[in-house]
């Protein structure tokens, strides 16, 4: 894929681990359209200031549910959402929310660093995609 459009969203207790993910794979990334929530996606550019990525509203904001309009407008490839399974969350119903229109729409959406990396160097990614 060209310039895959991935959203890339981290709970606080999993922000290290995103930053450390996107190193990872930052050839790809330098070629791909990025859109995160607003803490999240400041950490990233903070460590990656030259990515293309756009900020939204942070998560309890409202920046899940943009991510969710995108979702549901087909304006992404992939989500990765590094939740954080031992907090609660104050806007948990958002984060929900996002979960099931990823589900609806069949996005393939890694919640954790092992199946974002299978989602990563699967043939989505890693093949380019014949369109006629
Ligand atoms: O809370 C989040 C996702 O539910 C992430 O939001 P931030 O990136 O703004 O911290």
């Amino acid at each position: 894929m060209q310039n895959p459009r991935i959203a890339l969203v981290a709970h606080d207790a999993k922000k290290e681990a995103m930053v450390a993910w996107v190193e990872e794979y930052r050839d790809l990334f330098h070629r791909a359209k990025l859109f995160s929530t607003g803490t999240t996606g400041g950490r990233i550019l903070e460590r990656f200031p030259d990515l293309d990525l756009t900020r939204l509203k942070s998560g309890p904001l409202g920046g899940d549910q943009q991510i969710g309009a995108m979702v549901a407008e087909g304006k992404l490839d992939a989500m990765i959402f590094f939740v954080d399974p031992l907090s609660p969350m104050p806007h948990d119903v958002d984060v929900k929310a996002l979960t099931r229109l990823a589900i609806v729409y069949d996005l393939p959406m890694a919640c954790n660093i092992g199946t974002a990396r299978a989602i990563m160097e699967s043939p989505l990614f890693t093949t380019e995609r014949v369109t006629s």
